[in-house]
């Protein structure tokens, strides 16, 4: 009994992975661009839109000088590159999602901007597509409730450098069903990166651990305990890191790290997790780390310049 009952769910896991063969990414920024990028490496057709085509233009452009480095480093052949440059497409509507098997949406980490993008590429989808959650913190349970198919909606949370990083987050929803994270585990798995599962509370694992840490080194710039250098460096000599937390902190993009600060703090009601003041200050003034040229270091001459 034990032994049909395997084979048949192997069937259907199989299947479920066969199924998935063009894949929609809904926002073009830096995480868009990597997903698309380690998704057509590994064979997958992919759809690519952003609310604006400049950012989809710049993202095939960044995608394609980083797959023309991975040549140069003799990691992928100059044939493996250009069949990943053909396997991606761009929409400029969510109608070019129509034909897609899993749809991953990472546009800006803002919950009503995630909810619109759902309510509108629902009804475009065929009743089998998975919808998938590149958030860094959003509950995966309540963006699933937004859709018609929470039971095919998961959380896929990738790593920044894509490209790079080995680790993918897999987190169901309430709901989401065994074929549905079979599929993503699948899908996962076939770009090559390892898996860690997280039960949906806010900010999974990695970002309720790392953010808590770089919030604290703004707390430890905003008291004067240390300035800007002083602290990534100390983290960096100190403590091993490969970036310093306010160098990493430019890198995700201030306006996230503010995101997932917020979302710890409303979501387990405890101070410990209360954004830095100085946080808000930057955000406020438009200052997002190196996506604007200007965050914890200035990115605008030769090499990078504490702001602090
Ligand atoms: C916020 C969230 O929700 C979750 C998150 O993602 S949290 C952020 C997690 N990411 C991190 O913590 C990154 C920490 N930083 C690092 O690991 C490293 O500094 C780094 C990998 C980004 C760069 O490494 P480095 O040794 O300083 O630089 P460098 O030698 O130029 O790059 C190493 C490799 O990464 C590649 N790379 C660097 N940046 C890249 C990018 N943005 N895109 C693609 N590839 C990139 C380089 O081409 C190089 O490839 P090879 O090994 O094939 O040569
Ligand atoms: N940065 C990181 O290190 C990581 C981020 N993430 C998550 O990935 C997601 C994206 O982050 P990231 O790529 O860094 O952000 P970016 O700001 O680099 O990119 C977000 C992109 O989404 C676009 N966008 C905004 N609204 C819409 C919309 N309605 N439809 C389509 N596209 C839209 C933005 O356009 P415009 O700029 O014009 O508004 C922008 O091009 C977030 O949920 C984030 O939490 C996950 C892992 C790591």
């Amino acid at each position: 009994m034990v032994a049909v009952s395997c084979g048949a769910r192997a069937t259907e896991i199989e299947k479920r992975m066969a199924a998935i063969k063009t894949v929609g990414v809904i926002g073009s920024g830096q995480m868009g661009n990597g997903i698309a990028h380690v998704a057509a490496l590994a064979g997958f057709n992919v759809v690519l839109y952003d609310v604006s085509a400049d950012r989809v233009k710049s993202a095939m452009a960044t995608i394609n000088g980083n797959l023309t480095r991975q040549v140069a480093k003799k990691t992928i052949t100059e044939d493996a590159h250009k069949q990943a440059i053909a396997r991606i497409s761009s929409t400029d509507n969510l109608d070019g999602f129509a034909n897609c098997d899993l749809v991953i949406e990472t546009a800006v980490e803002k919950e009503d901007v995630k909810r619109k993008i759902f309510h509108d590429l629902c009804p475009v989808l065929r009743p089998d597509a998975i919808i998938a959650s590149n958030s860094s913190s959003i509950s995966i349970t309540r963006l699933a409730a937004s859709t018609d198919r929470p039971e095919k909606f998961i959380g896929i949370h990738f790593m920044n450098p894509v490209p790079v990083m080995e680790l993918v987050e897999l987190i169901r929803g309430i709901a989401t069903d065994d074929a549905t994270f079979d599929a993503a585990r699948g899908f996962v798995t076939a770009m090559g990166k390892q898996i860690a599962v997280s039960e949906d509370f806010p900010a999974f694992i990695v970002n309720r651990i790392l953010l808590p840490m770089i919030n604290e080194a703004i707390y430890t710039l905003y008291e004067g305990v240390g300035n800007v250098e002083a602290i990534d460096a100390a983290m960096k000599l100190g403590a091993h890191h490969p970036m310093g937390p306010l160098e990493l902190a430019d890198f995700i993009g201030l306006d996230t790290c503010l995101s997932i600060m917020q979302v710890l703090h409303e979501g387990l009601a405890d101070s410990k997790y209360r954004p830095c003041p100085l946080l808000v200050k930057y955000v406020e003034a438009g200052w997002l780390g190196r996506k604007s040229q200007r965050g914890f270091y200035d990115y605008r001459g030769d090499k990078p310049v504490p702001t602090r």
